[in-house]
């Protein structure tokens, strides 16, 4: 289990153990899966099973709201890129995705003036349904993202101690908790229509720290690609979620994490929507990754050295290593949403649209 094997499937890993004399079990699990693999299952956690039976009952009934009242909340309202994407309105690896979702994030009041840095203005207050549509689903969708946020930081901690490092050598880079805003989205894909298209979402990196997936429903999907080129199945386990690493963590650790390449297949025919919600943890606008060096210990580093490169058939993201880690998550909006982009950041998109609104767009 501990060689460099492709990975044949995702590991499982009991929280609860991080918390007792089996810590030092836990974290050499933890290690493994971190370097080699970059997905993981975690049960056991500390989010309330009662508060996840809550946001998967509003789930459904998020996108059940008339389209008119849906697009009320289109994310081009927003210069945070935070609202409602209609179905198919976004592309992956040049294929049309066929989701339809809504990006939220924690509370967050944005204070970028005249002068700030642009990337300052990404962060900021979602678009929520009025609450006499959907009662109560504001409130329960913002418990549910602090409390993962709550986790995914003392996850980080576990991850360090995991790679050798001081608990709080990664935890550095978000600083400040109360000064983060943490993005995700709810999603929906549709069962597939007989003969279309089967990318639900293309294959693709997630761009940040850490993702904190919830899977809604039954149905499998979710794909992960192992270093030989294989997709492994994601499917859902109830009371887990699905934990990846991104490429800011990927990056910062010099390859030591590993981001891995995902992608998800539409619902077969006759199976119902798949619903998901992914959680992105954030890391401060202003640190530039590539300023830092984390001090490994020689077996980490022999670990990734003995992993080797991946080939992965995704898009892919560089800017980290130059550019401050705001800059980089707003270009990543930008090339996402054109559209958005157009309206709210004229100069940027002129930038990297310079042919103007494009037919097909490359969202990471
Ligand atoms: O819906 C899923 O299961 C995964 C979604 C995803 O990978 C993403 O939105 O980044
Ligand atoms: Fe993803």
């Amino acid at each position: 289990m501990m060689s460099n094997i492709p990975f044949e499937s995702v590991p499982i890993l009991d929280y609860s153990l991080s918390q007792g004399p089996q810590k030092p079990l836990f974290l050499s699990q933890l290690r493994h899966a971190i370097i080699n693999v970059g997905f993981l299952y975690l049960s056991h956690h500390t989010v309330p099973a009662s508060l996840v039976e809550e946001v998967k009952a509003y789930t459904p009934r998020f996108f059940d709201l008339p389209q008119t009242k849906k697009d009320e909340l289109r994310m081009a309202n927003s210069p945070h890129f935070l609202g409602y994407s209609r179905l198919a309105a976004e592309i992956t690896k040049g294929e049309v995705d066929q989701r339809e979702q809504i990006d939220i994030a924690t509370e967050f009041e944005c204070k970028y003036k005249e002068g700030d840095p642009i990337y300052t203005r990404l962060w900021g207050q979602s678009q929520w349904p009025d609450e006499s549509d959907l009662p109560g689903f504001r409130a329960v969708m913002t418990e549910y993202f602090n409390s993962v946020a709550t986790l995914s930081y003392r996850f980080l901690e576990l991850i360090s101690e995991s790679l050798g490092l001081a608990p709080d050598a990664l935890s550095t880079f978000l600083k400040d908790p109360a000064d983060l805003c943490h993005r995700g989205k709810i999603v929906k894909y549709p069962t597939q229509v007989a003969g279309a298209s089967t990318q639900g979402v293309g294959p693709h990196f997630d761009a940040g720290f850490l993702t904190f997936l919830l899977q809604v429903t039954d149905q499998p999907g979710l794909q992960v690609q192992n270093p030989k080129g294989e997709w492994i199945a994601a499917s859902p386990i109830d009371g887990t979620f699905v934990v990846n690493i991104g490429k800011g963590l990927e990056t910062v650790t010099r390859n030591v994490a590993l981001a891995t390449s995902h992608r998800v297949l539409s619902p077969p025919v006759g199976s119902g929507p798949r619903y998901s919600i992914p959680f992105f943890q954030a890391i401060s606008q202003h640190v530039r990754l590539s300023d830092y060096h984390l001090d490994f210990p020689p077996d980490a580093i022999e670990l990734r050295d003995a992993r080797g490169d991946t080939h992965v058939d995704s898009v892919n993201f560089s800017e980290f290593k130059t550019d401050y880690s705001g800059l980089v998550n707003l270009i990543g909006r930008i090339k996402s949403h054109p559209d958005v982009a157009e309206r709210h950041y004229p100069e940027l998109f002129a930038k990297y649209f310079p042919n103007g609104m494009p037919f097909k767009v490359s969202a990471y």
